[in-house]
């Protein structure tokens, strides 16, 4: 017995944050078993801005993942150690330019879209703007997804596996919905989520089946 201990990952996540979910989908696909630590975005003004998780995250957002002894920030270079780390199920494409293509779409989300309707942002734009603001933003982004999609689509985003894409397409989708964003001029993008809505690791990532969601929700 060698005298690594080998500590099941924890994804300290919040149940509706669409960055923990990306996370939880790869986790899930990936088949890696994982605890949670369910970090509240609301309670008490937000417990990701107590001193105890500023350590864990300095930018005081989730998720964070625990795993092999190191503790990772920012979802997407969370997915991307494990990709590399475990390769089973692979959310990567071999060939390159899907691979640029995954990662285009991954950084439109990620970069172009989530964190312009991201809580801080709507509480600094204020409870009267912040629909509207959240509608432009998500609209503006979604339009360049479907175009970038009308090219590279398969039955998911970048041919027909399922990749990092996918993982950050699907928990927009409902934050695009949770701002009654209309979503008929988007037919790809719909017919993606539509096509991923029951796939089990999906599912199992999906804020309702968090243990940390207000049962009224969970139902
Ligand atoms: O209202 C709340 O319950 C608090 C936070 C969130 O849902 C998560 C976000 O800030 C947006 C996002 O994940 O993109």
């Amino acid at each position: 017995m060698g005298d690594i201990i080998e500590e099941k990952p924890v994804l300290y996540s919040y149940w509706r944050s669409s960055c923990s979910w990306r996370v939880r989908i790869a986790l899930n696909l990936k088949e890696i078993p994982y605890d949670i630590k369910a970090v509240s975005l609301i309670k008490g003004g937000g417990e990701q801005h107590c001193n105890e998780y500023r350590e864990v995250n300095p930018m005081e957002q989730v998720p964070s993942l625990v795993i092999d002894g190191h503790t990772f920030v920012e979802s997407l270079s969370i997915m991307h150690y494990l990709e590399e780390t475990r390769p089973q199920r692979a959310l990567m494409p071999q060939d390159c330019y899907k691979r640029a293509k995954v990662r285009e779409i991954c950084e439109v989300i990620s970069s172009g879209i989530q964190p312009l309707q991201n809580l801080i942002v709507l509480i600094y734009v204020g409870e009267d703007k912040k629909k509207e603001w959240a509608q432009h933003w998500i609209m503006r982004g979604f339009r360049a997804v479907e175009k970038l999609l009308s090219s590279c689509a398969g039955k998911y985003c970048v041919g027909d596996e399922i990749t990092l894409a996918d993982c950050c397409l699907v928990p927009q989708v409902f934050n695009a919905r949770r701002f009654h964003v209309d979503l008929r001029p988007f037919p790809i993008i719909l017919r993606i989520d539509r096509e991923l809505e029951n796939h089990p690791a999906f599912r199992a990532a999906h804020p309702s089946a968090q243990p940390d969601c207000p049962p009224e929700v969970a139902k």
